[in-house]
């Protein structure tokens, strides 16, 4: 497992005012980029659209999905900032809504309902993610690639195997969005222990779904002490907090707002990374060649050509080296099961 002494700590200040802002005010055209969303009419889709639509960093929006993009494109394009935006319906117009973009965001797929897990989700997704994602492959091969597409454990490494195949793999670009988890754990704890919220940093590391959510309490910004239980309850609250929202929409979905909210400030720190500024961090789910693991979430120190570094795990507590023990089974599952559908799924397709 891989300790990288270079601290977390130092770097915290630049990321707690991305929660309140729509990225940078540049206006220059070299800085301005272009930005797709797979998935644009969905739960997550139309508001992450909006929020998109909001920033000064983007020059281009476009909205892609295989119904209704249409409408959300008009609708959105209405609002009187300088971001153009383009709307594609079907598999037909795909090629064109992708060309020439710098970041691709991928909330296509099915959502949760009661009582499944994210894994219930792959039979439906992996087929969805691998089918966006040869299409990038072919039509925008050096864009960042984020995915959101559940179960995230799986599904990059599906990514990844696409673009390996295609020859235009680069693991500095492929990234699942696990920063709901980080706005999470943010909240909780601050909620708990009668903190600022937007001021609360706690890295939150391995992957995306059950018992591979681990949450680095011990390495909290500003730093505070826990008693056992409540490193227990804050800890069982993250992981369970994308359940606790699929139960409380009773049948209507999953977590799209807090979500669409994640996304936007995840894109805008790859729009400042890719703009040039430094010490740009967010936790995300990478290629992992440092870690035992293949695929591992960490903080990754984010730059001109997507991820610069993991930033690593820091000192982990007797705790947190438990919590990843435990969820090591899983991990590895996930990601065997996603290399082994993308080597079925290219032997199929190509
Ligand atoms: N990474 C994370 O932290 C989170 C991930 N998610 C995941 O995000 C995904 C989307 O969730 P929602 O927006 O709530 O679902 P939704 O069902 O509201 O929207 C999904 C959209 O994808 C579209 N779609 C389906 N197949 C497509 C294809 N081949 N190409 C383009 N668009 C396609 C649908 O038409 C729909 O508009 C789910 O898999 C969910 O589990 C949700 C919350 C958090
Ligand atoms: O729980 C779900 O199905 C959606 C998700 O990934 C989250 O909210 O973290």
């Amino acid at each position: 497992m891989n300790k990288t002494p270079a601290r977390l700590m130092s770097l915290i200040p630049s990321v707690t005012p991305k929660l309140i802002r729509h990225g940078s005010t540049s206006l220059q055209s070299n800085k301005v980029k272009k930005v797709a969303v797979l998935g644009a009419s969905g739960g997550i889709g139309q508001p992450l659209s909006l929020l998109l639509k909001l920033s000064p960093m983007i020059s281009n929006l476009s909205l892609y999905d295989i119904q209704h993009a249409k409408g959300v494109g008009a609708d959105v394009s209405h609002i009187e900032t300088r971001v153009k935006v383009k709307a594609y319906v079907g598999n037909d117009e795909l090629a064109d809504a992708l060309k020439g973009m710098d970041l691709v965001l991928i909330p296509a797929g099915v959502p949760r309902k009661s009582g499944m897990t994210r894994d219930d989700l792959f039979i439906t997704n992996a087929t969805i993610v691998a089918d966006l994602v040869s299409a990038c492959a072919k039509n925008c091969p050096r864009a960042i690639i984020a995915i959101i597409a559940n179960p995230v454990n799986s599904t990059v490494p599906i990514a990844s195997e696409i673009m390996k195949a295609y020859n235009v793999y680069d693991e500095k670009k492929i990234i699942g969005v696990t920063t709901l988890d980080v706005l999470r754990a943010a909240t909780f704890v601050a909620e708990a222990k009668g903190l600022d919220s937007t001021r609360v940093f706690v890295p939150v590391i391995c992957g995306h779904s059950g018992n591979t959510i681990i949450p680095l309490l011990s390495q909290i910004s500003p730093p505070v002490p826990f008693s056992q239980p409540e490193l227990d309850s804050l800890t069982y609250r993250i992981r369970n907090a994308g359940t606790e929202v699929v139960e409380a929409k009773a049948g209507a979905g999953c977590a799209t707002l807090s979500m669409a909210h994640a996304a936007a400030r995840f894109s805008f720190s790859i729009l400042d990374a890719l703009n040039g500024k430094a010490g740009t961090i967010e936790c995300g789910y990478i290629a992992s060649p440092e870690t035992e693991f293949k695929y591992f979430a960490t903080p990754l120190l984010l730059g001109r050509n997507g991820v610069e570094k993991s930033i690593g795990l820091g000192n982990l507590s007797e705790y947190e080296t438990k919590l990843i023990e435990q969820a090591k089974h899983e991990l590895n599952a996930n990601i065997e099961k996603g290399i082994d559908f993308a080597k079925q799924y290219l032997s199929k397709s190509r």
